[in-house]
Formats: structure tokens, C-alpha cells, sequence
């Protein structure tokens, strides 16, 4: 007993709790989170999809995507709604398509992984609708 608290003592194990959680995150980050994406089935299109189809999101011609447009007084707006949104998808590894002239923003979600629209992109759409929601007050 004496013995073991001498040697905890001596050699420290703290620092490897302290990269313990980060080990962790980045497990869950490179392999647990990008376990298989599923497409939305049909039940979770009419329970996910449709308010976001009611709410001017449209489907994409020939692809399994959804796009919208957003509008601003100017440039600089636009830039910051795009910021925003920007620091989240790189947050959540889930990005826009997205083209931008002066105060116009077109944004096209669809999830590369599934090959279409999945939970990630009704997330990012509802983001993308609160964000905006700030700048239209
Ligand atoms: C390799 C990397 O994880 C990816 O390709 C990520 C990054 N951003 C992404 N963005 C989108 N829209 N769909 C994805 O499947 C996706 N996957």
C-alpha cells in the first residue's frame, strides 16, 4: 500500500486524464458519428421535410437535395448570415453548397455520405432558418 502510493506518487498518470476526453472526442468524431448516415425514409420526410417545404425550401430538380434563397440589405449581411453559418457546419462537419452575389444567398443541402437528404440536412436547414430569422427582424 505504501509502496503503490509512493510510486502513484512519482509517476503521475494526470496527464493522461487530462487527454482522455480529447481522445474520446476524436474517436466519436472520425468514427462513431460517421457510422453510416441514413437517407429519410418516407415517414421522416412527411414528419421532417414537409414544414421545411412549407417554409420555401424546395426539392432540387433531379437530385435528392434541398435548396432556398435568402435575401439581405446588402453585402456585409449576407457575409455574416453566411459566417455563421459557416462556423456551425464546420462545427458539425456537415456543409452548404451555397452561391453568393452581393446581397443574395442560394443554399443546396444534401448529405454526400447517403447520397441525399438526411437527418444532418434537416438540422442545418432548421439552423440556417433561426439564423436567418435574426436578420429579417
Ligand atoms: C470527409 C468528411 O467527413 C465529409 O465529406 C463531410 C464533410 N461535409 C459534408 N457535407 C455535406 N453536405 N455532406 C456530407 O456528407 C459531408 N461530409
Amino acid at each position: 500500500m505504501f509502496a503503490l502510493s509512493g510510486f502513484t506518487k512519482s509517476v503521475s498518470f494526470r496527464p493522461l486524464f487530462h487527454i482522455l476526453p480529447t481522445l474520446r472526442y476524436s474517436f466519436y468524431s472520425t468514427t462513431i458519428k460517421r457510422m453510416g448516415v441514413q437517407k429519410l425514409n418516407e415517414e421522416e420526410r412527411n414528419t421532417l421535410l414537409s414544414p421545411l417545404l412549407s417554409d420555401s425550401w424546395e426539392m432540387v430538380q433531379d437530385r435528392d437535395a434541398i435548396k432556398k434563397n435568402f435575401t439581405f440589405k446588402d453585402f456585409n449581411e449576407a457575409f455574416g448570415f453566411m459566417t455563421r453559418i459557416a462556423l456551425r457546419a464546420d462545427k458539425v462537419d456537415h456543409h452548404p453548397e451555397w452561391f453568393n452575389v452581393y446581397n443574395r444567398v442560394e443554399i443546396t443541402l444534401a448529405t454526400h455520405e447517403c447520397k441525399g437528404l438526411s437527418q444532418r440536412d434537416v438540422n442545418l436547414a432548421k439552423f440556417i432558418d433561426n439564423v436567418y430569422a435574426t436578420f429579417t427582424n
